[in-house]
């Protein structure tokens, strides 16, 4: 069997054009313009590039896009006063804090000052909570962009054995409970989970997020199975990306297969569009409700 790859690229455009039609029916009918902060602190060159591609991203769909450069050395307590500003500015609908942040600073604290409603990360601990039962505000990006690759494809999930390997907050854990919502059976996996392949060969679906390259070769898949890689390495010295599957030996044992570059990553992009431009909407909305029940 030769997997049919799943093109996060293609799925990507078509998403975001139709978000650019939004954009333009919002502005058009209320003159809102949906905006987005990026914060960025220190520099990690992968983070650099991720925030350039969500700015051009963003610039490209009609988005307004501003971001705050901070150095290495910033506190804690420095981000939370911008955040605390951003939650204010009507101009801003999205708060981003580009991940991973310097060693010295309290992530769990930076994320908590984020107004829930300006979440579009879905980082902060009540959209966590919204996601374990089944209503998040803002559904995190790369968890939801996988659950749209499955979906464009017509893969169900409900009733199948999905098997995620990696457990990080931002991906593995939210996508578990997300693929619970949509009655699936779901095991969690470690890189380091004793005799992984017994667990993997399991699965109808197999998910791996362990940032591990190479990780899940061809004999620890079973033949037909759906694999979804969500790994990002960089190949040292190369400028080369590689995921967490080995491409070419799974490519011949699933039935499909995302690739690295050019699956999951432009899908984690493209959610980050769609939460902005819903908040940007919902934004609109409430002044709406507000104007109508306390008339000028
Ligand atoms: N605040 C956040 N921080 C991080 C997130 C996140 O969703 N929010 N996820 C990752 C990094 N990330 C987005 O920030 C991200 C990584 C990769 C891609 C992507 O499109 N990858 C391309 C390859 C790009 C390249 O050339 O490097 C692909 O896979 O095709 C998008 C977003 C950690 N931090
Ligand atoms: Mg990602």
């Amino acid at each position: 069997m030769t997997a049919r790859l799943i093109d996060g690229d293609a799925i990507s455009r078509r998403i975001r054009e139709e978000l650019a039609v939004r954009v333009r029916r919002l502005r058009a009918r209320s003159g809102v313009v949906p905006g987005l902060a990026v914060l960025l602190a220190g520099d990690d060159p992968a983070s650099h590039v991720y925030v350039r591609n969500k700015q051009r991203a963003c610039a490209r769909a009609g988005i307004s896009s501003v971001r705050y450069d901070l150095p290495a050395t910033v506190t804690t307590a420095e981000l939370v006063e911008l955040i605390g500003n951003l939650n204010h500015r009507d101009d801003v609908h999205g708060i981003l804090v580009q991940l991973p942040l310097p060693p010295q600073v309290q992530v769990r604290r930076v994320l908590e000052a984020i107004d829930m409603g300006k979440d579009v990360d879905g980082f902060h601990p009540a959209n966590v909570g919204g996601v374990v039962v089944g209503e998040p505000l803002f559904p995190p990006c790369t968890p939801s962009g996988v659950l749209e690759l499955l979906a464009h494809e017509d893969i169900e999930v409900a009733g199948r054995n999905v098997v995620v390997v990696g457990a990080s907050n931002i991906v593995g854990k939210p996508l578990s409970l997300m693929l619970v919502n949509h009655d699936a059976t779901v095991s969690i996996c470690h890189a380091k989970t004793r005799d992984l392949a017994q667990f993997t060969r399991l699965a109808d679906i197999l998910v791996v997020a362990a940032g591990v390259p190479g990780l899940v070769t061809a004999d620890m898949v079973r033949e037909g199975a759906v694999v979804i890689d969500v790994g990002i390495n960089r190949e040292p010295g190369s400028r080369r990306i590689v995921g967490d599957v080995d491409f070419e030996g799974v490519r011949r044992k699933a039935s499909y297969l995302t690739p690295v570059p050019g699956g999951v990553g432009p899908m984690t992009v493209t959610m980050l569009l769609q939460n902005t431009v819903t908040a940007a909407e919902r934004s609109h909305s409430a002044a709406v409700d507000r104007q109508m029940s306390h008339p000028a």
